[in-house]
């Protein structure tokens, strides 16, 4: 946790155009898809396809991915459980302010915490806070890896990584799991094809 001091003496300023407003501009419901899952799961690509497709329909999103999230706002954060817990709760701070703003916020982290990811459905309004759990096989994820960075957990260079010697605590409730169909990963579009269709049926591209 921060060790800045909380504030004192501050109120809620209210200003005249609302989050309703917004959505009427934009024809659609602000939320937040909140991607999560082992590393090599398909997360970034499953935001970026994702992303695309509701471009291509018109509808404004934003992603906002761990990874890319590392570089800047969150750069002072490793992966200790309690940095860990500091990432989720800001970025989950930061989807709130998108969700707000009227877009769909397109969240992808590995956010492995059971507990953290709770924390930030907590914080958006009913039903607005999606959770796909990207449902790929630790053997499948290690197989990719696209970026070596299991060869060099398995080494022990680096420590703490999810799945090998830190865990990840998979969704007990979540709105959409990907996941293996006869053993074969269903392609990018098919995976951000599951989640427009919940998006429309859900009521969440009109507003
Ligand atoms: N120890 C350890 N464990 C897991 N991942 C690690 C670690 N060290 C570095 N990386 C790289 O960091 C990316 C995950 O960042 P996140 O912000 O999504 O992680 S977390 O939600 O705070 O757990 C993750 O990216 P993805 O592969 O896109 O998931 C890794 O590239
Ligand atoms: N549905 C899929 N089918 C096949 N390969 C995939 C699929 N999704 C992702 N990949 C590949 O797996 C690797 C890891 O994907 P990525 O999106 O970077 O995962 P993450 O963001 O969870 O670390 C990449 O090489 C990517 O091309």
């Amino acid at each position: 946790m921060s060790s800045v001091k909380m504030s004192t003496n501050i109120f809620w300023q209210d200003c005249p155009i609302g989050k309703l407003d917004r959505q009427k501009l934009l024809n659609q419901k602000g939320c937040v898809v909140w991607i999560t899952g082992l590393s090599g799961s398909g997360k970034s690509t499953l935001a970026c396809t994702l992303g695309r497709e509701l471009h291509s329909r018109g509808k404004l999103s934003y992603i906002l991915d761990g990874d890319n999230l590392r570089h800047g706002l969150n750069k002072d954060l490793g992966f200790k459980v309690e940095d860990r817990a500091e990432n989720i709760r800001r970025v989950g701070e930061v989807a709130k302010l998108f969700s707000d703003a009227g877009l769909i916020c397109i969240a992808s982290l590995i956010s492995p915490y059971r507990r953290d990811r709770e924390s930030c459905r907590a914080l958006l309004p009913d039903a607005s806070f999606i959770e796909v759990f990207m449902n790929i096989p630790l053997e499948v994820c290690e197989a990719r890896d696209a970026k070596g960075l299991y060869k060099l957990a398995r080494a022990g260079k680096i420590k703490g990584f999810t799945g090998i010697d830190d865990p990840y605590e998979p969704p007990q409730n979540c709105e959409i799991q990907i996941e293996l169909k006869d053993g074969v990963c269903p392609s990018p579009s098919d995976m951000a094809g599951q989640v427009v269709s919940y998006l429309e049926e859900n009521g969440f591209l009109h507003e």
